[in-house]
């Protein structure tokens, strides 16, 4: 499966994410991640360079978030995007570029199993 014949266009491409056209500058302090991250080093200080690099400070792919509305709250869980995340930490930033995945309670559940918030769907 490929979204186009450049690098590039593969590279970029999330299963999730890939229809949803929408950018937001996410708070980070507003996203669950459940999931440690093991993190390749090289990777992150590339990415680091690449965001204090003019040309290439958007160069970095929106990050997927599930968003989740539970009981008339409003719930926020990345899984993926480790790297992107760590260089953003890293970096002292507030905001993270994502977009935005309607995910029902039930699947974060099925991901989460006893440790999801959502008890009872
Ligand atoms: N050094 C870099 N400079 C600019 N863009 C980069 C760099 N490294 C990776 N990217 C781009 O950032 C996006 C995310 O890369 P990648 O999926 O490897 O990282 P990630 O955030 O760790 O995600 P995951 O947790 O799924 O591994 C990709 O679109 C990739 O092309």
């Amino acid at each position: 499966m490929t979204t186009g014949s450049s690098k590039n266009q593969v590279d970029n491409f999330s299963i999730h994410g890939h229809s949803i056209g929408e950018v937001y500058n996410i708070p980070m302090t507003a996203i669950n991640r459940p999931i440690p991250s093991i993190l390749d080093r090289e990777k992150v200080e590339g990415m680091k360079k690449a965001m204090q690099t003019e040309e290439q400070k958007d160069d970095l792919t929106p990050i997927d978030v599930h968003h989740v509305q539970y009981k008339g709250e409003d719930y926020y869980f990345a899984f993926g995007g480790c790297h992107r995340w760590a260089a953003h930490k890293e970096l002292g930033k507030e905001k993270i570029r994502g977009k935005l995945i309607n995910t029902p309670p039930s699947m974060i559940k099925n991901y989460l199993g006893a440790s999801s918030p959502f008890k009872d769907v």
